[in-house]
């Protein structure tokens, strides 16, 4: 089913077969290739040696023992004969248990079989769904594919897209995440992908639902359709739409646990508890205290939260590291993190759902869910990074009593087996004093509590099981009180609005036009509610205009434009969404800050009267109020960029009215565009009707001949500028010279390693030379690539601080007390 293979480079250079690195090379591959085929020859269910450290054949070679050959698991043995064989799968096991290389085996040796080299183009491209788990597949294959020359880069995003492209154009393999996937196959020039083999989705039904679905389309519209296609996850997609959106052909479907009693691993220990909503925070600080000799994972439902847990239980110190790990923060950070947790014997992980597929972090005890899951999936997903490749581990669920009945029905339906528990009450402990403590003396951290707040109760909100998640059956108050919260912050929610659309939207929009207003209109509807208030209502109740001062003074910088905060409480690299809907015209009398913009001006002329001194304090020195005329709304200048905006607003307003269009005939006679005609003359030529119909038809035809003219003349630039840009690129990429393989054993950049040593490295490459003679290559590239291999090596060396500062302190204390 593939294509046939590209005979375009029938003149490539040959390579040398004197040198002995190739020899070697090819022993070791020709090895592999053996072992792979008896593996296609067999009866899927005898068990084989594990691919997981290949070559399997030369233990010495490679430095393994014979230890290191264990059987192939159930996915690896039934899937891989297939995939060999070219056939689409759709592959479905319990998390743990060895999907990766399932894959990653067929893609390698496809690959080779088909004597692939750099001129073929792109072979194979393997997507996730999200960064983390694109550098672990990337890092997989890295190990295994050591000995094959193929080049292979990691495509994720959030580095200089230039610098990827100049590398892109000679891969064989990529690892990837849609986003960035697509945008290269828009934007790249080089990257070639008509003569692609394979596509392989990890995670396949969370690549395929709602969230990537635009993204995953128009990737798919730009590839081939006769490809191999495979798709794995432990929570398979049977969807016949999704199947028909990646033309699946015939696909094979091994689902190897379709028939077990459990969906999830049989070393997992699966509990939960119920802990009211209120209860929560102490329920989950007391079990760190008493595992502090555990690696344990505790799951949220958003970024807010994460950020607020960490900081508050960070505060506490409980006597074990703490890391935390959420979607906005800066790559390098999320790697840092991932990093320093895989590495932790002891330490306790809160993050969003960003952790909760795929990864293989080694050796975890616990996986806590603070939150419900949105589903039975995501559980399966989130309990599954523990107790992996039959390993044991422990998994508990923390559950409001509303939420019971609702997600047991909703467990049992997929077969997890699920066992209540109750927590030891003389081991609860209560944190709620010290974190209201806490918030009374840092702004900042109840600030954070309020957007905690507000974004678990939306979550919940949004959430389309609704007899599971029911927000009215939350006794809230008493939440944002074990928050440290004076009072439960109010939040509106957009009336009639499909929840699962929201769901879907950016969580910039879902969230950027309630958060704060909400929260502030709550709080002054509560002050005027109230009766008397003491000082310390007062403290509490103060709106931390210190805190959105210095936001949104960020925000705005002097010449007016966005900048990246990446500042959360403590630096973090993190930013809160709403703040990039900020900038932005304010009808004057709105909050400043806060409320969303009015598109009624009758009624912001009005609020403009009142936006007295006090407000224009709020925003800083730097405000103006402008009038552009007497009947324009007056303009709040709080920007370079605004004040520019003005200045072109007046220039075209003093002009407006003074221009009429010319016509100049062939004696230099202007005339205006439709002059009136000699009356006895528009007489003769008949009545007003008629002419008038005459006259619009002949000018709809022209205007349609021009119409067309024009698309086709623009058509036609495009289509010029394309080429040239191409152009462009080929010649400097033929420039240089060099030869863009990879995948060399020695020079295969590590991306973690990468990323902290220069910090700029999102394709990460490396180079074989199987198929180009190393005379060929030019000096100053080898130079370069030497250099690079070297700056790997060195910060390779380095040995990884695992704990900050403040977790030694945090875990000095804990063993102290
Ligand atoms: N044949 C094997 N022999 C020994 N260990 C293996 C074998 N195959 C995989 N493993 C190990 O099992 C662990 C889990 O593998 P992997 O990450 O591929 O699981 P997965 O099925 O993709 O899980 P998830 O569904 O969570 O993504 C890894 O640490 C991997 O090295």
């Amino acid at each position: 089913m593939a294509p046939a293979k590209d005979t375009r480079h029938a003149n490539k250079p040959k390579k040398s077969i004197e040198n002995p690195r190739i020899l070697k090379r090819k022993r070791n591959e020709t090895e592999l290739s053996t072992i792979i085929q008896r593996v296609e020859e067999l009866d899927p269910k005898i068990r084989l040696e594990s691919f997981s450290e290949l070559p399997l054949s030369d233990p010495t070679s490679s430095g393994l023992t014979a230890s290191h050959f264990k059987s192939l698991t159930d996915i690896q043995s039934r899937s891989i004969p297939y995939a060999l064989k070219g056939r689409d799968i759709l592959g479905a096991a319990k998390t743990g248990s060895g999907k990766t290389l399932a894959f990653l085996v067929p893609v390698l040796e496809n690959l080779y079989r088909k004597k692939w080299t750099e001129y073929d183009g792109l072979g194979a491209i393997v997507l996730s769904p999200t960064r983390e788990l694109a550098i672990q597949i990337f890092e997989v294959l890295r190990k295994v594919g050591r000995y094959h020359t193929f080049s292979a880069g990691l495509v994720i995003g959030g580095k200089s897209l230039k610098e990827e492209q100049e590398r892109l154009g000679r891969m064989n393999i990529l690892v990837c995440t849609p986003g960035r996937m697509l945008q290269h196959l828009d934007q790249t020039a080089e990257l070639d992908v008509y003569n692609l083999q394979m596509l392989v989705l990890d995670e396949a039904d969370r690549i395929m639902d709602m969230g990537f679905q635009q993204t995953v389309d128009a990737i798919i519209e730009h590839l081939p359709k006769t490809r191999q296609t495979m798709l794995f996850s432990a929570t398979q997609t049977k969807k016949v739409s999704d199947l028909a959106r990646l033309s699946l052909q015939d696909p094979e479907y091994v689902a190897v646990h379709e028939t077990a009693a459990s969906a999830t691993p049989s070393t997992l220990q699966q509990h939960y508890i119920i802990t009211p909503l209120p209860e929560k925070l102490d329920t989950l600080y007391s079990f760190i205290r008493s595992n502090l000799k555990s690696k344990t994972i505790v799951f949220m439902s958003s970024g807010k939260q994460v950020r607020f847990v960490y900081e508050s239980l960070r505060h506490l110190q409980p006597g074990i590291p703490l890391l935390h790990l959420h979607g906005r923060q800066k790559q390098g950070g999320r790697l840092d993190i991932t990093t320093r947790f895989a590495q932790s014997k002891h330490a306790v992980l809160f993050s969003t759902d960003v952790a909760a597929r795929g990864l293989d972090f080694p050796a975890v005890d616990w996986v806590i869910q603070l939150d419900c899951p949105e589903d039975a999936d995501t559980y399966i997903h989130r309990v599954g990074r523990t107790a992996r490749y039959e390993r044991n581990g422990r998994a508990v669920l923390f559950l409001d009593p509303s939420e019971e009945e609702g997600m047991l029905k909703r467990l049992e339906q997929k077969k997890v087996p699920i066992e209540r528990i109750n927590v030891k009450a003389k081991k609860q402990q209560s944190i709620k004093d010290q974190l209201q403590n806490m918030c009374f003396k840092d702004p900042e951290l109840k600030y954070l509590g309020q957007k905690a707040f507000i974004s678990y109760v939306k979550s919940i909100h949004v959430q389309k099981d609704k007899e599971v998640f029911k927000v009215k059956d939350l006794a809230l108050d008493a939440f944002a009180s074990s928050l440290g919260l004076p009072g439960a912050p109010r939040i509106k929610f957009i009336k009639g609005e499909d929840s699962k659309l929201q769901k879907n939207q950016p969580r910039a929009l879902r969230y950027m036009s309630s958060d704060d207003s909400d929260q502030e209109e709550g709080e002054k509807k509560t002050k005027k509610k109230d009766g008397v208030r003491t000082k310390y209502d007062r403290m509490f109740e103060r709106r931390n205009q210190d805190v959105l001062a210095d936001h949104y003074s960020k925000l705005i910088n002097d010449d007016g434009t966005m900048v990246d905060q990446g500042n959360g409480i403590n630096g973090d690299a993190d930013e809160d969404e709403e703040f990039l809907s900020v900038k932005r015209r304010f009808a004057a009398g709105d909050d400043a800050l806060g409320d969303s913009d009015s598109d009624d001006s009758s009624s912001s002329h009005d609020k403009q009267k009142s936006f007295n001194d006090g407000d224009k304090a709020k925003l800083g020195k730097k405000v103006k109020v402008v009038k552009i005329s007497d009947a324009a709304e007056p303009l709040i200048i709080d920007s370079k960029r605004r004040e520019k905006l003005l200045q072109s607003k007046k220039k075209l307003l003093k002009y407006k009215g003074h221009s009429t269009k010319l016509i100049y005939d062939d004696d230099g006679v202007p005339h205006e565009a439709y002059e009136l005609q000699d009356e006895g003359k528009f007489r003769a030529d008949g009545d007003a009707q008629t002419q008038r119909a005459k006259f619009l038809e002949t000018e709809a035809e022209r205007n349609r001949v021009a119409d067309i003219e024009d698309k086709e003349l623009e058509k036609q630039k495009k289509r010029e500028k394309k080429e040239k840009r191409k152009a462009k690129e080929r010649a400097l990429a033929e420039g240089e010279n060099g030869v863009a393989v990879l995948a060399g054993e020695e020079e295969f950049v590590d991306p973690f390693q990468s990323d902290r040593s220069d910090g700029d490295e999102e394709v990460s490459a490396s180079r074989g030379k199987k198929h180009v003679p190393e005379e060929e290559e030019d000096a100053p590239r080898q130079s370069k690539r030497s250099k690079k291999s070297h700056k790997v090596e060195s910060s390779a060396k380095e040995p990884l601080e695992v704990n900050t500062l403040e977790d030694l302190e945090a875990l000095a204390t804990g063993l102290l007390a």
